[in-house]
């Protein structure tokens, strides 16, 4: 590839890639010569149906999977070489199911990575942490309470301060807004994007939530047949000539949601770009 020509090579590069995992001498096929290319600055909703492999996806980004067959790269390197010490200054990820530590702080659960690393004095990682903080919207009064005292958003929050403790680059969140009640979803969104574009972050999210993916994602990744069937706007992605698609945004659900979408004047989803 000619840099001059392009001076910004993709935050990740998947190629053909293939997933499979054995069970009781059975391999299970989860992706098929699968290809996705993320630009940076990108804020990507990976959408597909259950079980077709969206978190594997994340977690190959991650480099917690082995390809197969194919590669991943990520921020010019291979995956595999993310899981060594210092993964976390290059990508952020929230998990679905992750709990905070429980007997730690808030502050403590959002300096952790940091502390780990054992590179900075303890003031130091406390300030950095404090500054995550308030970067996620909450009041450092917060900041020496338990996770148990929290509400879910704001455990989301705390998880979310922690994942960008060493200002990663790159963001991956794996339904960020699962079991948070309308309002609390707005705010998060509210956030992320502000995020994505204060910090310049490349964004990467999988999620089912269409109020969400109307309102921040720059694209939306279409994960059916065991790769990515379409990359593209939401509004181009919409039309879609495929089962999954038609159902997931053109269903009573996908619908509404784009009906609401239209009302709100700052939504990235349009259909008059
Ligand atoms: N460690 C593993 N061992 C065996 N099978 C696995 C493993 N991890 C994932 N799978 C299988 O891979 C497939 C894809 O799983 P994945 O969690 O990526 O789906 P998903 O698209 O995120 O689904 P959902 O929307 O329901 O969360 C599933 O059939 C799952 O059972």
């Amino acid at each position: 590839m000619n840099s001059a020509l392009n001076p910004k090579p993709p935050v990740v590069q998947i190629d053909k890639l293939w997933s499979v995992f054995r069970t009781n001498g059975v391999d299970a096929l989860v992706h098929k010569d699968l290809d996705l290319t993320i630009e940076q600055g990108e804020l990507l909703s990976i959408v597909g149906g259950s079980g077709s492999g969206k978190t594997v996806l994340l977690r190959q980004i991650l480099g917690l999977e082995t390809p197969k067959r194919g590669t991943v790269t990520v921020l010019g390197r291979p995956a595999s070489e993310l899981g060594r010490a210092g993964a976390a200054s290059r990508v952020g990820m929230l998990f679905q199911h992750g709990a905070l530590f429980s007997a730690f702080t808030v502050l403590e659960n959002i300096a952790f990575p940091l502390r780990e690393l054992h590179t900075l004095p303890d003031d130091l990682v406390r300030d950095a942490a404090m500054v995550k903080l308030q970067m996620v919207g909450l009041d450092p009064a917060h900041a020496n309470k338990m996770p148990a005292d929290l509400s879910g958003g704001m455990i989301k929050r705390v998880a979310l301060a922690r994942a960008l403790i060493m200002d990663p680059p790159l963001l991956l969140l794996d339904e960020p807004t699962a079991g948070l009640d309308p309002d609390r979803s707005d705010a998060f969104c509210t956030l992320l994007r502000t995020l994505h574009r204060e910090l310049g972050l490349t964004v990467v999210m999988v999620t089912h939530d269409l109020d969400t993916i109307y309102e921040i994602s720059t694209r939306v990744a279409v994960v059916a047949e065991k790769r990515v069937i379409a990359n593209a706007p939401p509004k181009d992605v919409i039309a879609l000539d495929h089962p999954f698609a038609r159902q997931f945004f053109l269903g009573g659900r996908g619908l509404r949601a784009m009906e609401l979408l239209r009302a709100q004047p700052d939504a990235v989803y349009k259909d008059n770009p």
